[in-house]
């Protein structure tokens, strides 16, 4: 049986008290590359932030590689993020430090202390996202694409069972986006798990997996031509 990666029943998800998306049933498998779709403001960033523990699932039931949303605590929630890699359209890299730096901050933060083990897992996911040879630079150094490749690097430092990314390719020109889409790929194709929100519906095009459009408070499943 494959393993499940996220479970939702019946969820809803709120921004304070108001009522984003309702009655939300989901289940993700292991290996899975899952779109969320709708048009701004339809809800992609809350249901992301729901699956990420930064909003509270108030309403329904809901698991994220293993861990109860409904019953999650705050303290709990780093152990949680441990299990994800996250990227944003921002990439949200440290500007006062070079790449290597940045990654190793994330590894000291998460609890990695042997300084050979956390050079060569830097090495590694740079070298997954092409960008072994830029561990030197500065983010504000680098390319819009590469700061996001750096950024998807980062999120697999801890081997996440499932990457959040919402809007990865939000600020990048489409040959960029193209190249960035085509490292989520490979981590995919490698077995991890992917949920991407996006307005991007070239990129769908162009890399067809399911597709999930929030519209009007609801959650559903669309097949291309009906987008
Ligand atoms: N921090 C917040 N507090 C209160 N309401 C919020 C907050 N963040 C978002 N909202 C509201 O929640 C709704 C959904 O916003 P959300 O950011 O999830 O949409 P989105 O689909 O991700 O939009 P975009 O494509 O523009 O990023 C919107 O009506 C928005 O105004």
């Amino acid at each position: 049986m494959p393993e499940i990666i996220v479970q939702l029943e019946d969820v809803a998800v709120f921004q304070t008290e108001n009522l984003i998306l309702n009655h939300i049933n989901l289940e993700v498998k292991k290996g899975d590359f899952v779109y969320i779709i709708g048009k701004t403001g339809s809800g992609k960033s809350s249901f992301m932030k729901t699956l990420y523990g930064d909003l509270p699932l108030k309403q329904g039931k809901g698991s994220v590689v293993d861990f109860n949303l409904a019953t999650l605590q705050e303290k709990n929630i780093p152990f949680l993020r441990r299990k994800l890699g996250i990227v944003f359209q921002d990439f949200k890299l440290l500007p006062d430090r070079n790449i290597n730096n940045n990654l190793r901050f994330v590894l000291k933060a998460t609890g990695w202390t042997d300084h050979e083990k956390m050079n060569t897992k830097i090495e590694e996911v740079l070298e997954k996202v092409g960008m072994k040879t830029k561990g030197f630079k500065f983010p504000h150094e680098l390319s819009g694409g590469e700061q996001q490749r750096v950024a998807i690097a980062r999120a697999l430092l801890n081997d996440p069972e499932l990457i959040l990314a919402d809007e990865p390719t939000g600020n990048l020109d489409p040959q960029t986006s193209v190249e960035v889409m085509k490292v989520l790929q490979e981590i995919n194709q490698s077995g991890r798990t992917i949920i991407m929100a996006t307005h991007d519906y070239a990129l769908i095009l162009k890399y067809p997996h399911k597709t999930l459009k929030c519209d009007g408070s609801k959650i559903f499943e669309v097949i291309q031509k009906a987008m």
